[in-house]
């Protein structure tokens, strides 16, 4: 499904979604297990939730709260996606500290990879699904998560995170792959800006190249797909 918004009204029209979809799945299991992404889209919608009127519209104890990439740099550094989340959403609204599962920066990015899916297993195996929302964010040059054009991680069939060397940024980087993410019940993906267009309608409508279009390979199995996106990133659709 595609739901297009003015520029100005795209944060809030994923605010009001998403509170609504988390509350009615606290109604049914208990337990909203959400992933963050990292970049800039989400900080709009992020500082919206921690502020009234949503704050006060769900239940912050319910939540579980995940990351669907991390910039192995520590988290005191601004690029450090977790850091982000806290600043613009995690310090303003009652998460309990144990349900907030951050990609550990301060061990050696394999090492918290594989200590991330061992966390992820505890609590997704056995379950109709992982995550509830895994909220996702396409660079301009199709990638979402850590899965860059050309990496080797696009194709992971079953590990669930994963850990490299982006040599282009000079950075490790700590991902999750598409075999979780597509046993989520939802994954949301937020698109803005015109500088997405052209990459945009080549995901969505062009012929399936993984390698170069890394967002291609995210398509849930049983779950819901969801993208809003903004008018100037939709101008070509
Ligand atoms: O850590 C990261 O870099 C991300 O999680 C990444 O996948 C991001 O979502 C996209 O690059 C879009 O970023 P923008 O929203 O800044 O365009």
């Amino acid at each position: 499904m595609i739901i297009k918004t003015k520029t100005d009204e795209l944060a809030t029209r994923v605010a009001d979604w998403l509170i609504g979809y988390a509350n009615e799945v606290i109604q049914r299991q208990g337990r909203f297990a959400i992933a963050l992404s990292g970049g800039s889209t989400p900080k709009t919608l992020h500082m919206l939730l921690a502020a009234e009127p949503y704050r006060s519209q769900t239940d912050w104890s319910k939540w579980q709260v995940f990351w669907g990439d991390e910039r192995a740099v520590p988290f005191a550094d601004e690029r450090n996606n977790a850091r982000m989340a806290y600043d613009t959403l995690l310090n303003h609204v009652p998460v309990p500290e144990e349900h907030i599962h951050v990609m550990r920066t301060d061990l050696e990015p394999l090492e918290a990879a594989r200590e991330y899916a061992y966390t992820l297993h505890s609590l997704f195996d056995g379950q109709p699904a992982t995550f509830d929302l895994v909220l996702l964010g396409m660079g301009d040059d199709g990638h979402t998560l850590s899965l860059f054009p050309g990496q080797d991680v696009v194709h992971e069939q079953d590990a669930w995170t994963s850990a490299f060397w982006l040599a282009s940024q000079r950075m490790y980087r700590i991902t999750l792959t598409a075999p979780v993410v597509n046993q989520a019940a939802c994954v949301a993906f937020l698109v803005a800006g015109a500088g997405k267009a052209e990459t945009l309608k080549a995901v969505l409508e062009g012929p399936y190249l993984p390698d170069q279009y890394p967002s291609q390979v995210i398509k849930p199995t049983d779950g819901q797909l969801i993208w809003f996106i903004d008018e100037a990133a939709g101008a070509l659709l």
